[in-house]
């Protein structure tokens, strides 16, 4: 792997209308080969490393990426009986807040506080922000896993619709980049419609992290290793150097540090099944000990709830084109495999 991340861009698969500056419509001829050098590069990265860099400079303001992360910054700051009014427990135990040490990746507690927020209920659908929980007898909690309405801060007040609409703009980016891996394996347009349709209704998930400094003598993990579990991350972070770190395939921690008008993307778990391994889903790490309180905010594009996530037929032809072996993993319904996950990541 190399020591470095590729930087991609993502500009011929964006609607021109989503753009910041009036571009020339490329003539189509222009659009293929420029789409053609991205989907390349876009599978190089997916292939050899899981990590990339995105440049979305023609498409997020500088203000609007700094705003975000300072919202973050004082919604945290926020006293504690404010943060934890809205913790996780007095939803469905998964949407809202967590505070410091709540977390647990691997058995072990991280040092980060955070709030979560997903795409409406899969159950159903007309769950609105903020209702009023209603009963129904599981525990303290008063909605079963991922059933209950995300629990938005009141404080700052712009937190919401600004973060709602970083959310939209995630869920663009999301499909644009997906749209480019289809063509880095050489989708046939038909294939791409299947894809598409198992994330068309993407059941996403943004944190909102804020990672205090490392207290002297402990144990050094901000955030423990991990894998992502869906389809994409989407990660935006302050631009705090050697604090994301990621496990090349020679097995040495490399650092991630965040590059202006770029964010982070890497890839989940189910791109592991959709290629059969091909597209690794790469451990990564936090440790963050620079003596600056840390925000980042990682967006999961994930698959629908109900996609069923098995071998892409053009995986398997990609990867044989290459010289690669794939192996073929259980299918999984996504919206299963998350309920696994999301079991063990809370102390309550
Ligand atoms: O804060 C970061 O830089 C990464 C967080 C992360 O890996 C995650 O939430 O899955
Ligand atoms: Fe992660």
């Amino acid at each position: 792997m190399p020591d470095n991340l590729p930087i991609i861009d993502p500009l011929p698969y964006l609607p021109p209308s989503s753009l910041l500056q009036h571009l020339t419509p490329l003539s189509s001829s222009d659009l293929i080969s420029s789409r053609e050098a991205t989907a390349k590069k876009i599978h190089a990265a997916c292939r050899d490393i899981g990590f990339f860099y995105l440049k979305v400079d023609a498409y997020l303001t500088k203000e609007e990426m700094k705003e975000v992360l300072e919202l973050g910054r004082e919604f945290f700051h926020r006293p504690r009986d404010e943060k934890e009014s809205i913790g996780l427990e007095k939803s469905d135990g998964v949407r809202g807040y967590q505070k410091l040490h709540q977390n647990i990746t691997k058995g072990k507690v991280d040092h980060h506080e955070g709030l979560d927020l997903y795409a409406p209920s899969p159950y159903t659908k007309s769950t609105q922000d903020n209702d009023d929980p209603k009963l129904n007898g599981i525990g303290e909690r008063k909605f079963k896993h991922l059933d209950g309405p995300n629990q938005w801060p009141s404080q700052p007040e712009s937190f919401k619709p600004k973060l709602e609409q970083w959310i939209e703009k995630m869920k663009v980016l999301g499909w644009a980049v997906m749209h480019a891996m289809a063509d880095g394996l050489g989708m046939t347009s038909e294939e791409w419609d299947e894809l598409g349709g198992m994330v068309n209704d993407s059941f996403w998930v943004m944190r909102v992290i804020g990672y205090p400094p490392l207290p002297n003598g402990a144990d050094g993990i901000s955030c423990g290793e991990h894998k992502d579990y869906g389809c994409l991350t989407l990660l935006h972070a302050d631009p705090i150097p050697s604090s994301l770190q990621v496990l090349s395939k020679s097995n040495q921690w490399i650092n991630a540090d965040p590059i202006e008008g770029c964010i982070i993307v890497n890839i989940g778990e189910m791109w592991e099944i959709w290629t059969g391994g091909m597209y690794p889903s790469t451990l990564h790490r936090v440790i963050h000990k620079s003596p600056t309180y840390r925000v980042s905010i990682p967006f999961f594009y994930e698959p629908n709830f109900n996609a069923r996530v098995r071998l892409l037929g053009a995986a398997g032809r990609k990867a044989k084109e290459e010289g690669i072996e794939v192996e073929e993993k259980v299918e999984v319904v996504y919206g299963d495999f998350l309920l696994g996950k999301v079991s063990g990541n809370f102390k309550y």
